[in-house]
């Protein structure tokens, strides 16, 4: 059964993820001498970025990467690495170190091997990864409708990384796949919105990709929650 955590609004939900995102951090720091963090991009965790920066940890011994991004340049309104830049590496969390998820290649099923080869720098397992969760049930790029998503969601593949090129939105994509995530020291999902939770609770019997981390039992996810 996963952990539900529930926040009168918004802020409140972004200060309090932070610290304990940090706290995990800083027992990996202390336990394995660095630690690794895998955020999601969209809207929804930008608040949370901005109370992350801030908390006082060893930044330089962090890496961060992305749970998934999207095959545009870093520099577009789309780039889930330019939201990280802009609202996670800043202030203390600026020393962090960050590996993107976005190559040169012509399109993302090009650029998988050298964007997987960036990963050899990456602490793994994870310490932590952040999922979001879009109004179509995906999570990281693990889209309904994709030709490859049993491929992505299979806990049996040995790929950390794969391809997605949705239906249901826009860009190809690079995403982490469902086994690296399962191997984090632990998984969060962090969503807002009621139409969000109704989302969720209905996951299971419309047979969502989001049911792939909360229908497991290998490594439940807490999910932290605001209107
Ligand atoms: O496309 C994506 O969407 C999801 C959800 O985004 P949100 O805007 O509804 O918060 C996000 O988790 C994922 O990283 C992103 O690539």
């Amino acid at each position: 059964m996963s952990k539900q955590h529930s926040f009168s609004d918004r802020p409140a939900l972004d200060t309090a993820l932070a610290a304990h995102i940090a706290e995990r951090l800083a027992a990996d720091i202390a336990s394995r001498g660095k630690a690794s963090l895998a955020v999601s991009g969209g809207s929804t965790p930008q608040g949370m970025f901005a109370a992350l920066s801030r908390q006082h940890l060893p930044w330089d011994q962090v890496w961060i990467t992305l749970v998934d991004e999207r095959w545009v340049d870093a520099d577009s309104p789309d780039s889930n690495e330019k939201l990280v830049r802009e609202n996670l590496l800043q202030n203390a969390a600026a020393e962090a170190h960050f590996i993107g998820l976005k190559g040169n290649a012509a399109d993302a099923a090009a650029g998988l091997q050298e964007v997987t080869a960036r990963l050899d720098e990456l602490p793994l397992p994870l310490s932590c990864a952040v999922l979001g969760m879009g109004g179509d049930g995906h999570t990281a790029s693990w889209f309904p409708q994709a030709s490859n998503l049993q491929q992505l969601i299979d806990p049996r593949g040995e790929a950390l990384l794969g391809c997605c090129d949705p239906v249901t939105a826009p860009h190809q994509r690079i995403t982490f796949t469902l086994p690296a995530i399962l191997a984090a020291g632990e998984i969060i999902l962090h969503i807002t919105g009621e139409e969000k939770r109704a989302i969720l609770a209905e996951a299971s019997e419309k047979r969502y990709p989001i049911a792939a981390i909360t229908e497991q039992q290998s490594n439940p996810a807490s999910i932290w929650w605001a209107p």
